[in-house]
């Protein structure tokens, strides 16, 4: 059995903070579980263009407003309640308004210290 609280994250490596998101790594790789799970606050007036060509990522939001735009295709709102799955790896362009509280699972999981890269895209994690 896992136990965290999200303060025992924030702080360390596994808190990655942006200029437009803050994302606290709660459950990793070494956790051995087979996914991994972020506490992801997309930062109010912000838009961050991602591409998780390496992962399925799955996206609740539990607090704010803004709107995901998938490039090439259509643009879905997001308030509280709003799920969406990246299940085709789609290139987007995420937008917030007011801050966005997130709750983002990835498949294959995290190590938890991951950054985008020029494209937005994650490495597969090899530790
Ligand atoms: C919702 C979203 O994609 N935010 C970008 C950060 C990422 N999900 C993360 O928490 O690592």
């Amino acid at each position: 059995m896992i136990v965290k609280h999200v303060s025992d994250i924030v702080g360390t490596k596994n808190e990655v903070d942006t200029p437009t998101w803050d994302s606290r790594r709660l459950i990793v790789r070494s956790d051995g579980i087979g996914f991994s799970l972020n506490h992801t606050v997309i930062k109010p007036g912000t838009e961050t263009q991602i591409w998780y060509k390496n992962h399925v990522e799955a996206v609740y939001c539990m607090d704010g407003e803004g709107e995901i735009e998938v490039i090439g295709g259509e643009t879905y709102p997001i308030r509280p309640g709003t799920l969406y799955v990246l299940n085709g790896h789609e290139k987007h362009l995420l937008r917030a308004k007011s801050a966005m509280t997130m709750l983002c699972v990835f498949d294959p999981p995290l190590s938890g210290t991951e950054v985008h890269d020029a494209d937005g895209v994650y490495p597969i994690a090899q530790d």
